[in-house]
């Protein structure tokens, strides 16, 4: 489930209102995702997104994202935009929580892409890095390296719980990490999250690109990695699958070309991917009541990728 915050039916008709879209025709709760509350809208005037921010998103940062999907939306990307009332407002406050209303998107995302739909996402994202290059806004990354020693330390060793060796495993691989994370490659603003989950697909041909709230500053070719731990592995983790792979980075190379430093970083910029995953799912899990509504994601099914990455850099050449 994701509603968290009731909308009472009066004040979405309220908000309609000001956005000129005609009269609330219907609404309904979105049950897929985990960090806001969505709901699909039907107003006269067509259908459209709300999200409520919960409390992961930084109602701060707000400003930052809407101008980061502007920018891309200005560029022919398929993102969702936030919409404008009749004042010019896009952020608003909504059953007391921050909220936007957002262009409803077509496409369904997808539980079992094939290598010509990762292909498609791969030129997608090569194509918005292409479109970032002269975004000037930033945001720093606080799960990035150093976020993840403090996630981890965090975590500490209740981690065991999950499975033992849990968190030497961890501390291993952030001295190996810390030993090797590159430092003189191209940055820019990146997704952070492009999972399947957050594409989504009409056949072939990717219809839109969503939840942008983990977008910051960081190195480019990490976007690479993030996505290819997120498309290349069945969901457990346990098997590998190279046509995926393989086709999510000849699909980006067509779009942005990696220069032969990225390239050759992917190895190692993909243990940090599947870290960082490893990570905030272990905190959630052991942050989470086994019984709350939300489903918990399991950590395993990345510490699986880290070593797999760990075994077989190779992956990203064969
Ligand atoms: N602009 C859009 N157009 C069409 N559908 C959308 C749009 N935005 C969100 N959705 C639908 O709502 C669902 C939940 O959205 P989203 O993934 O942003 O949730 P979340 O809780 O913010 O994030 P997370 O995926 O991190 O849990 C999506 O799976 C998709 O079905
Ligand atoms: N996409 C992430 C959730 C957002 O950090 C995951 O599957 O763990």
């Amino acid at each position: 489930m994701a509603v968290y915050t009731h909308v009472p039916a009066e004040e979405m008709a309220a908000l309609l209102m000001r956005y000129g879209v005609g009269a609330l025709r219907s609404f309904k709760g979105i049950a897929e995702g985990v960090e806001n509350s969505n709901y699909l809208v039907e107003a006269e005037g067509g259908r459209f997104i709300l999200t409520l921010y919960e409390k992961r998103v930084d109602a701060g940062d707000l400003p930052f994202f809407l101008a980061l999907l502007d920018h891309l939306a200005d560029r022919g990307l398929p993102v969702p935009r936030a919409l404008k009332d009749g004042e010019g407002v896009q952020i608003q406050t909504v059953a007391g929580r921050p909220a936007c209303l957002i262009e409803f998107l077509e496409g369904v995302s997808l539980s079992h892409p094939t290598p010509e739909q990762a292909r498609a996402t791969g030129q997608a994202l090569g194509q918005m890095h292409g479109a970032l290059a002269d975004f000037t806004p930033e945001r720093p990354n606080t799960l990035g390296l150093a976020g993840w020693h403090e996630l981890a330390g965090r975590c500490g060793t209740a981690m065991d719980e999950i499975v033992p060796g849990f968190s030497a495993r961890i501390a291993e691989e952030l001295a190996f990490l810390d030993a090797r994370w590159p430092a003189d490659l191209p940055r820019s603003v990146i997704h952070a999250d492009l999972f399947p989950d957050n594409v989504l697909m009409l056949g072939d041909r990717v219809t839109g690109v969503i939840d942008f709230y983990f977008a910051c500053s960081e190195i480019r070719a990490w976007d690479v990695a993030v996505t290819h731990s997120a498309w290349g592995f069945s969901a457990d983790g346990r098997d590998y699958d190279a046509a995926i792979g393989r086709a999510l980075i000849e699909g980006y190379q067509a779009a942005h070309p990696l220069t032969d430093a990225e390239r050759a970083a992917l190895p190692i910029l993909a243990r940090g991917a599947a870290l960082r995953f490893t990570l905030t799912r272990a905190w959630d899990w052991l942050n989470t009541p086994a019984d709350a509504l939300v489903t918990r994601k399991d950590p395993l099914a990345f510490l699986r990728r880290l070593d797999f990455y760990a075994q077989h850099p190779e992956c990203f050449t064969a």
